[in-house]
C-alpha cells in the first residue's frame, strides 16, 4: 500500500475508548484504502464507528492499534490537503462566516485577501451571500452545516471527508450539497468519503461501504442492504 494514488490507507486499525469493562471498540481492525477519484459512502447504524473512522483518516484521532498512512499526500494529512466536514457544530464562535470558511487557507499560510475571496466563492456554492458577515450564533443548524461544507472545500483539498453533511438539511438542500461535494471533488481531482444514514445519498456515490459494531465492510453490496447485526465486541 505505497502507491501515491492512495490518499489514505488504514491497516488493521482499531480505536478503543475507555478501559476494562467500560471499553468501547469504536473501530475494530479496519483495513481499507481511498484513492484519488474515489466516491465512497459509509453507512451503518448510529454508534457503529463511522465518525471515528473518518477522524482516524483525518489524523484527528490516533489508532489504538494498527496504522493509518497517507502515501499520496506529500505533506501528510495537513488541513489544506484533507478537508473535513464535522458532524456537530464546528464553527469558531468569534469568527464570522467568511472568516470561518477562510480558516484552513489562513492556517496554511495564504494571505488574507485571496483566502477571503476563495472563501466567498466556496460559500456562494452553498449559502446565500448575505450570510457572509454573520456570526455562527446567528445561523440555523442547516446554515452552519453548509458553512462547514464550504470551509472543508476552501483549501482545495485532495481528500474530502464529510461526516453526515446532509444530516440537518431538508431533502432538496441536502441534494444540492451533495451535488456541490461531488462537483468540487471532480474539479479538484479529489477523493470524497462521506457518512450518511440516508440511502438516497449513499446511492449517489460510486462505492458503498458499511459499518456495524465497529467492523468495516468494503466489499460490493446490493444497492441498499443494512449490515446484519453481529455480536458486540468489547476488545480489539
Ligand atoms: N470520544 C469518545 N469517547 C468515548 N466513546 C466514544 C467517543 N467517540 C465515540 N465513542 C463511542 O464510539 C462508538 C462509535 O461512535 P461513532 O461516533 O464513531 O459512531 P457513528 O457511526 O458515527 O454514529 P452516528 O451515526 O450516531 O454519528 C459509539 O459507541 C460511541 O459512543
Amino acid at each position: 500500500m505505497t502507491s501515491p494514488d492512495i490518499l489514505v490507507g488504514c491497516h488493521g486499525v482499531a480505536r478503543t475508548y475507555g478501559v476494562g469493562a467500560a471499553a468501547v471498540v469504536a473501530v475494530h481492525g479496519a483495513t481499507c484504502e481511498v484513492r484519488s477519484g474515489d466516491r465512497i459512502a459509509i453507512t451503518g447504524p448510529s454508534g457503529s464507528g463511522k465518525s471515528t473512522l473518518l477522524h482516524l483518516m483525518a489524523a484527528l484521532e490516533e489508532p489504538t492499534t494498527g496504522r493509518v498512512t497517507w502515501p499520496g499526500l506529500a505533506r501528510g494529512p495537513v488541513p489544506d490537503q484533507v478537508g473535513v466536514v464535522f458532524q456537530g457544530p464546528s464553527l469558531i464562535p468569534a469568527l464570522d462566516v467568511v472568516e470561518n470558511t477562510a480558516l484552513p487557507l489562513v492556517l496554511a499560510g495564504h494571505r488574507e485577501e485571496p483566502a477571503r475571496r476563495r472563501a466567498l466563492d466556496c460559500l456562494a456554492l452553498v449559502i446565500a451571500t448575505g450570510l457572509a458577515d454573520k456570526l455562527p450564533e446567528e445561523l440555523s443548524g442547516g446554515q452552519a452545516q453548509r458553512v462547514a461544507v464550504a470551509r472543508a472545500l476552501a483549501a482545495a483539498p485532495r481528500l474530502i471527508l464529510a461526516d453526515e453533511p446532509t444530516g440537518q438539511l431538508d431533502r432538496a438542500t441536502g441534494r444540492h450539497v451533495v451535488d456541490v461535494l461531488l462537483a468540487t471533488a471532480d474539479t479538484l481531482g479529489a477523493a470524497l468519503v462521506l457518512t450518511t444514514h440516508d440511502p438516497t445519498v449513499a446511492r449517489r456515490l460510486t462505492l458503498q461501504w458499511s459499518m456495524d459494531n465497529g467492523r468495516l465492510r468494503t466489499e460490493p453490496q446490493p444497492p441498499w442492504e443494512p449490515a446484519a447485526a453481529g455480536p458486540h465486541e468489547a476488545t480489539p
